[in-house]
């Protein structure tokens, strides 16, 4: 596995001694969509923050193709070049009066010419499905049209890495699956995602690979499929497998499912075993 992003032994307590990374090691996978899964206070957002240097560890380092990062003004802005973040909150993030000019913002930064900037816009705006907000004041759209407009302003940057915190708390059953369908075509794309979220269902979504966040510790990662059905693994962390695992899971148990069988992910091949049972 080449590692494009990765923490080493990270340690980090905010003031009062609360710890939030207790010597964690993680790596970043180019091309892999990594859902960080645990409990409230596990310390999953203390660790995106670190990834892309908006925290300095208090031990440990953070790798960038390789090298430890530097946190001089000047590498942390090739840093976020490469590794962009988006946070839970999206009012934290909009602060320009349009839609446009927030998306615009970071590729102006870059020095682009007007040009590359605005087709950068364009194409962010058309990926996360907004073209249609461009001239819309950013503080009048909803809760999932602003998560949208925050993540159009870091795929405009055009990262290697992008980061989201949360990326569909607050929304709707509806808001979540179109971004979920959304982040599913930056995947597509060949974009490298890493989120945090202590939703299973969003994981089994989303992720191909899995890490098991819980006090600020790495305690299991693997491949989705084989995080996500294993039963004693989720429960150190508090939860259960998605429903679909679940229920094939009882089947197997029940002898209804071949034990080498692959568990069924989407609806769609849970809905093909069904058939299948119905045959028999
Ligand atoms: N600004 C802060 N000041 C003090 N303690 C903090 C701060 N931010 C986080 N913490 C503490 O650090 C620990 C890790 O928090 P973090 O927000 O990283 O967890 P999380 O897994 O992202 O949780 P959640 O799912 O609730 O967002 C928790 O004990 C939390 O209370």
């Amino acid at each position: 596995m080449t590692a494009i992003l990765s923490a080493e032994a990270l340690r980090y307590a905010f003031p009062g001694d609360v710890t939030a990374l207790d010597g964690l090691s993680l790596s970043v996978a180019a091309g892999e969509s990594l859902a960080i899964l645990g409990p409230n206070g596990a310390g999953k957002s203390t660790l995106l923050l670190h990834l892309n240097g908006s925290l300095r560890p208090q031990g440990g380092q953070v790798l960038l193709g390789g090298a430890p990062v530097g946190y001089s003004r000047k590498a942390l802005t090739a840093w976020r070049r490469r590794v962009a973040l988006v946070l839970q909150d999206a009012d934290d993030q909009l602060f320009a009066a349009t839609v446009f000019e927030d998306v615009s913002f970071g590729p102006l930064n870059l020095g682009l010419s007007a040009a590359e900037a605005r087709a950068r816009v364009e194409e962010a705006l058309e990926m996360l499905s907004i073209s249609d907000l461009r001239d819309r004041p950013t503080h009048m759209l909803s809760g999932g049209q602003k998560r949208r407009v925050a993540i159009a302003g870091a795929v405009a940057m055009r990262p290697e890495v992008l980061l989201l915190d949360e990326p569909t708390a607050g929304l709707d059953e509806a808001g979540s699956a179109q971004l979920i369908a959304l982040l599913q075509g930056l995947m597509a794309r060949g974009m490298t995602l890493v989120f945090s979220t202590h939703d299973v269902e969003l994981a089994c979504a989303l992720a191909s690979r899995v890490a098991l966040f819980r006090a600020g510790q790495v305690v299991g990662q693997g491949a989705a499929s084989d995080i996500l059905s294993d039963r004693a693994a989720l429960t150190q962390v508090g939860l259960a497998p998605p429903l679909l695992y679940d229920l094939a899971l009882r089947a197997r148990d029940l002898g209804l499912l071949d034990p080498t069988a692959a568990l069924p992910r989407t609806r769609a091949a849970f809905e093909a075993l069904l058939q299948g049972w119905a045959k028999r």
